[in-house]
């Protein structure tokens, strides 16, 4: 049996690997000259080091060194807004890890037989009977797979009557800083934007920032220091030791839901099914729970059986999350100051596991 996969993100990446390690034929058709991940970390969640353990790779993941779940959020002066128990968040959920980009592509690809992948091939339709044509011919396999991200072709070749991706009202900014002292990963919320700051195991600093911001707009280091300037300490240092060719700047996107995450031998996964806010960091990880799962349902049931199967376990699921990330982020972008003086007063009382409750059916999933 062979998959033909449009896209070789972390989302196709690891399809790939979940299909190879069961004896499948695959494909990976990438339009990017290599596959990299370009720029900046990544938080993966308990329930995506789960997925990547079924790829057998959690392990040289966790080797790597741990990571820390979110201890809190804080207002710009630097007061606790919501303070989180992180031992608490440990022993409920099980490990974390913050990773570089292109350290995890890079895992995933070196289990791949080269000749499985293909980049610089530009995918222009996918067919559901399971042609895809591509800049570098035709394509015909038993399934495939559109892990093509947020502007899928695969998806506006399946539905091209459903409107394409929405921008959020926000864009986010991402670099990795040099070792420097912070106090665990916290986020901090101000009015109409915020910066997050992660550890990672090899000392370096895993920081986001989201501001409000027009679709397209082009803001440099220099504007993004300004507008954080004053904020609580380490934050102006860490953008100050930013360097700006680092920094990767993302509008941010969601897409309508859609009815159906395949259509005849193609299936979507990732973003191009259910592109979601960062808010809750939980893109990535539940790529990795749809491949897992997309392997496992089809080689278990048959293409056909195996995608609704796929279908009505992930699109339930992929669609709480996404809407879960849009609201737990949406304080954080109010910009009137009495909503935020109000939102800064509330968040205090709130119950102390208000944040472990919020993230608990992200975080508890299983293979
Ligand atoms: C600021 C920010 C922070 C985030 N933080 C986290 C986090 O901490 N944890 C987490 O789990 N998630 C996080 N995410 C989400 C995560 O980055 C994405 O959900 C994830 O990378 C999606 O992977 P994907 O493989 O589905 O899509 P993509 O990474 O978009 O990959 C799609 C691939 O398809 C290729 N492609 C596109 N079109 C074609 C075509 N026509 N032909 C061939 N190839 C094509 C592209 O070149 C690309 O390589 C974050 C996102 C943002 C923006």
């Amino acid at each position: 049996m062979k998959v033909t996969i449009v896209g070789g993100g972390i989302g196709g990446l690891a399809t790939a690997l979940a299909f190879h390690r069961r004896g499948w034929r695959v494909e990976v058709l990438e339009r990017a000259p290599e596959f990299t991940e370009i720029g900046a970390g990544l938080s993966i969640q308990p329930n995506g080091l789960r997925a990547l353990d079924q790829l057998g790779l959690g392990d040289a993941l966790r080797s790597g060194g741990l990571g820390d779940p979110l201890a809190g959020i804080r207002g710009a002066n630097g007061n606790w807004l919501i303070r989180n128990d992180v031992d608490d968040l440990k022993r409920r959920f099980g490990q974390w890890v913050t990773v570089h980009r292109a350290a995890l592509v890079d895992l995933l690809r070196a289990e791949l037989p080269a000749e499985a992948l293909r980049p610089g091939t530009n995918v222009h339709v996918v067919r559901p009977e399971g042609t895809v044509r591509h800049s570098g011919g035709t394509t015909d396999a038993d399934l495939v797979v559109g892990a093509d991200g947020v502007h899928s072709v695969t998806r506006r070749s399946l539905w091209p009557d459903i409107p394409g991706p929405r921008y959020v009202g926000y864009t986010t900014w991402r670099f990795i800083a040099p070792p420097h002292p912070v106090d665990g990963s916290v986020e901090t919320w101000g009015r109409g934007q915020r910066f997050g700051h992660v550890p990672m195991p090899d000392g370096n600093v895993y920081c986001y920032l989201m501001a409000n911001a027009p679709l397209n707009s082009r803001t440099g280091l220099e504007r993004l220091r300004a507008r954080f300037a004053g904020w609580h300490d380490p934050i102006p240092a860490l953008l100050d030791s930013a360097r700006a060719d680092a920094v990767r700047q993302h509008d941010t996107y969601e897409l309508p839901k859609l009815r159906a995450y395949f259509a005849g031998k193609v299936a979507l996964l990732g973003d191009a099914a259910h592109a979601m806010t960062p808010n809750l960091g939980q893109g990535a990880c539940q790529a990795l729970e749809d491949a897992v799962t997309l392997a496992a349902t089809v080689d278990a049931l048959g293409v056909g059986a195996g995608l609704s199967e796929y279908d009505r376990v992930r699109r339930p699921r992929t669609q709480l999350i996404a809407h879960r990330s849009r609201q737990v982020g949406a304080p954080a972008h109010w910009a009137w100051p009495p909503l935020t003086a109000l939102r800064d007063a509330a968040l205090p009382r709130l119950p102390s596991a208000f944040f472990a409750r919020s993230v608990t059916p992200a975080y508890t999933w299983t293979p």
